[in-house]
């Protein structure tokens, strides 16, 4: 196969050796040609190739049969397929995979559900404001090298602080040995320094939680308006407006960003965390009360009763810190009955 010349999307020499023994030791009569996953449907999956952008779905024969386990393609997988130009192309097998990141699949359960797949760079993006916690960066780079992928910790926002060095070098501290950046996409500062990481052939995926910046670096890197900045991303090429998700994207100079709605939910990781994020001024009143199991209602020495009668804390501010608190620790009872399930169903 010499036409690998001309598919890049980071398909490397290893993904061919990889490609040729599957079909050597599958005797495969066909002509099967590589392509990269950038999407996924329920039955259908978007891939990029030498013939670009086309549909794709599954070989029968191969993924849906009794034997043994399959791996299925999930974004960012290189595949191996015969080539349709007149609709779905079939898809043969997943090349083995460099890196993964995966959750509890929120449909069945029990699974393991692969959201993103052989990317070469986390960028664990913390902002500079409420959002800073070693703690957090601490547990995203954990994650990151289990993926097998290399972090790069991005402190975004740094024109918040007139202090982002004491930030770097409080995650620098956490995180031995792995490359810490501060930007400001705001005032374009710092950008240069991702340019070793966002190349040719590379992948990237973000790792998060929402409203740190992730969209708004989308954009600056691609040099043009590829996400809106308030998570809805659209379809812009062919004039029409419509929420379907880009979930890689390829940059003008070859690098690509994988964002998926899965791994948008890693960042959701704890939402007692992101309460912190964004409730940071509420969190700080709450250690200030008198006590500490302080309900706020009627106990002597209430900061937060105090702010909201002086006018410092809105009410309906303090009404959805309340609110959100409520759904994060359902959430987290949730999760701990799922993860107790998990636990039991795997010692049968
Ligand atoms: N001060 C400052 N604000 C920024 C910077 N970058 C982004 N923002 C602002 O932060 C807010 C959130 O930015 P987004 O890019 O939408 O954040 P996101 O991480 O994509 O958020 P989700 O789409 O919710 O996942 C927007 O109001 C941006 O204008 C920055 O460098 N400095
Ligand atoms: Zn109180």
């Amino acid at each position: 196969m010499n036409n690998i010349m001309n598919f890049r999307y980071g398909f490397t020499q290893a993904d061919q050796m990889e490609a040729d023994r599957y079909i050597k030791q599958e005797r495969i009569q066909e002509k099967l040609i590589p392509a990269r996953i950038t999407q996924v449907h329920r039955e259908r999956y978007q891939i990029a190739s030498e013939h670009g952008e086309s549909g794709a779905k599954l070989k029968g024969s191969v993924f849906y049969n009794d034997e043994g386990v399959v791996t299925y393609p999930a974004v960012g997988d290189f595949v191996l397929i015969r080539y349709n130009p007149q609709g779905d192309s079939i898809i043969y097998t997943v090349l083995p995979r460099k890196s993964y990141f995966s959750r509890l699949d929120p449909a069945t359960r029990q699974t393991e559900q692969i959201v993103a797949t052989n990317f070469d760079y986390v960028f664990i993006m913390v902002s500079l404001n409420h959002n800073f916690s070693t703690g957090r960066i601490e547990r995203y780079v954990t994650a990151a090298w289990q993926s097998g992928a290399t972090p790069v910790i991005v402190l975004t926002k740094a024109d918040l602080v007139d202090d982002a060095w004491k930030y770097i070098g409080q995650a620098c501290l956490v995180a031995p040995g792995v490359d810490v950046v501060a930007i400001s996409t705001l005032k374009e500062e710092g950008l240069e320094d991702l340019n070793r990481y966002v190349t040719n052939g590379k992948t990237i995926v973000f790792l998060g939680s929402s409203g740190i910046g992730k969209s708004t670096l989308v954009n600056a890197l691609a040099g043009k308006e590829i996400m809106n900045t308030n998570g809805i991303r659209e379809e812009d090429s062919k004039g029409y407006h419509t929420t379907t998700h880009r979930q890689m994207i390829e940059l003008d100079n070859g690098a690509l960003i994988i964002d998926t709605p899965g791994m948008r939910e890693l960042g959701l990781w704890d939402v007692s965390e992101g309460l912190k994020e964004s409730f940071g001024d509420v969190e700080e009143l709450v250690e200030q009360c008198r006590f500490n199991n302080c309900t706020h209602g009627n106990e002597p020495g209430c900061a937060i009763r105090e702010a909201i009668e002086n006018g410092t804390l809105p009410d309906h501010r303090y009404k959805s810190y309340v609110k959100l608190q409520r759904e994060s620790k359902m959430r987290e009872q949730k999760e701990a009955l799922k993860q107790s399930r998990l636990d039991r169903s795997r010692r049968k």
